[in-house]
């Protein structure tokens, strides 16, 4: 047993999580439940009450985090500590935001001025696209930003400028490519002219074989449709981490937006890797949208356990993870806007918790990192919402809404408020056998249908979930959502003493990726490997089943 399972604290959570009544009856038994259980922070309000939790779940849980450290791990990542040990690097993306009057110290060197160079080299780059001054070969002004890049280096720009689309204001359009099937980037060059695109190819390591290969098609395109070598300066832009490689690249010098080892993928849409929303909502918004996520860093350094809203989020999703065998957790966005945050919440908490081994290397005897799914509420109603209210497995979920919109339009917007506080009650309270048997009492069915139909509408509820609500979707609102979820994620990993910060796991993939593909191209059949990869390569190049 790891010193994580042995701990007192941890055996009495076991113990208390089969103690806990019903939801209906925590809420029957405290008209205060709603008001004690609730947070407001950073222009959003938590609403936790719908969890299987007593005063003492917190207490219980507080003193599990405690005892991890997580006061102390937070102040490390904050102060620049080298916490991400299998990299050997600092993390510190919250430096991104931080504001110009702070000093930040990552391997012995102040890195705000940095942070706020490359800011300034933002604002100049995004001016000059967005006011035309920046032309392309011909002369003409940029009307379409091409964002090439996968991971970390996709997700956040895509989600957030589609988050952020009432903020669009300078008129450009913005295309992301990042599957390196040709099918992707095909779709996108059959739009554009070469006149007028900028490609930005985004990679923090500039060695992802995706962002490789689509940015040489980009660059194939751009020179067979009449653009020159020299030309190409006018059209390619980069972001990353390794500035040598990106200038053999090709890209030119004064083109590249540097990243740094302290910023993980996963974690980087707050520097220059944002660069494509910047160019959609100006950097005034952008700039919006850093002072949100700081403003939740603020909270998440200093406000007191209890009270601070990524370590109840963190701590409720370690319970039903932990105590209630909880395999995954769902995020239902109501608001069309955010649609796209549950594919982003995947990449950050299933990237940075799904490990299994501890920080000194021992394998855990608890889960960690739970599957993250989610989608578009009310649209989830109609698909998967059947199975969180009847199905076997508990699933957790997270309900965010803006409560204004920013297209009111006759009774949209009640309906689906209404949705979204009906589901979460529907989750918490369920349905009886006898409530069942009451709506069918006047039904002309035989009392032994009614018992038989009651049974399958029996909703056993007790299903948790937060609700988390802000007045609009603005950038700074949507820089602290992110953040909120960005510090729910390392709560966890704190308490599993495992490294959230790097993934080794991606790497064995992607190794056989290139060896398959070195056999791919050769004229013998793959006869090396097992029988299956054999075949399917083999299947692969006859081009035919
Ligand atoms: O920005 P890069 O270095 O191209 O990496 C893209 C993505 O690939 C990963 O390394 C996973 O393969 C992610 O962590 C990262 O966000």
């Amino acid at each position: 047993m790891t010193i994580l399972t042995q701990s007192t604290t941890w055996q009495a959570l076991a113990a208390h999580s089969q103690q806990i009544p019903h939801m209906r009856e925590l809420f029957a038994g405290d008209p205060a439940r709603f008001s004690n259980m609730s947070l407001s922070t950073c222009g959003l309000f938590l609403d936790y009450s719908k969890n299987r939790a007593t005063p003492e779940t917190l207490n219980l849980l507080l003193t599990l985090a405690q005892e991890a450290k997580l006061d102390a791990k937070i102040k490390a990542m904050f102060a620049g500590d080298i916490i991400n040990t299998t990299e050997k690097r600092a993390v510190l993306h919250t430096a991104l935001r931080s504001t110009a009057q702070q000093s930040i110290i990552a391997e012995g060197q102040d890195i705000v001025p940095e942070v706020q160079q490359t800011l300034n080299k933002m604002q100049q780059f995004v001016t000059s696209v967005t006011s035309g001054q920046w032309k392309g070969y011909t002369g003409k002004a940029i009307t379409d930003i091409v964002s090439i890049g996968i991971g970390g280096s996709f997700l956040g720009p895509k989600i957030v400028s589609q988050a952020l689309r009432p903020y669009w204001i300078t008129g450009l359009n913005c295309h992301f490519v990042a599957n390196v099937d040709g099918t992707s980037i095909s779709e996108k060059l059959k739009l554009l002219d070469p006149e007028t695109t900028l490609f930005i190819m985004s990679s923090k390591s500039f060695g992802t074989q995706e962002t490789l290969t689509n940015t040489l098609t980009a660059k194939a395109w751009f020179l067979a449709k009449g653009g020159s070598q020299s030309d190409v300066a006018k059209h390619f832009v980069a972001v990353t981490s390794n500035v040598a490689k990106a200038t053999d690249f090709g890209i030119d010098a004064d083109n590249i937006f540097p990243m740094w080892d302290w910023v993980g993928g996963r974690y980087s849409l707050w520097s220059a890797i944002g660069l494509p929303i910047a160019l959609l909502i100006g950097m005034d918004n952008f700039r919006s949208l850093l002072k949100g996520a700081h403003q939740m860093d603020t909270h998440f350094a200093n406000a007191p356990l209890a009270e601070n809203m990524p370590v109840i989020m963190g701590l409720f999703s370690l319970w039903y993870g932990n105590f209630f065998n909880a395999q995954s957790h769902v995020v239902l966005t109501y608001d069309h806007y955010l649609r796209g945050l549950p594919a982003y919440f995947q990449q950050l908490d299933m990237e940075s918790n799904g490990k299994s081994v501890t920080l000194n290397g021992t394998h855990v005897d608890y889960s960690t990192g739970p599957v993250i799914w989610g989608g578009e509420g009310t649209n989830g109603q109609h698909a998967y919402h059947q199975l969180l209210h009847q199905g076997t497995a508990l699933i957790p979920a997270d309900f965010i809404m803006p409560l204004q919109s920013h297209n009111p339009i006759g009774e949209h917007h009640d309906q689906l408020a209404s949705n979204c506080f009906g589901q979460t009650q529907a989750l918490m309270q369920g349905r009886t056998l006898d409530e069942a048997l009451a709506e069918l009492s006047k039904s002309s069915l035989s009392d032994e249908e009614k018992l038989l139909i009651a049974k399958h509408k029996v909703m056993p509820g007790n299903k948790p979930s937060n609700t988390l609500l802000m007045d609009k979707l603005t950038p700074e609102t949507l820089g602290a959502l992110i953040a909120l979820y960005e510090h729910r994620t390392f709560v966890q990993g704190a308490i599993w003493d495992i490294n959230s910060f790097d993934q080794w796991g991606v790497e064995l993939g992607k190794t056989l990726g290139n060896d398959v593909l070195a056999r791919i191209g050769t004229e013998q059949d793959a006869t090396a490997l097992d029988a299956s990869s054999n075949g399917l390569i083999n299947l692969y190049r006859q081009g035919k089943i």
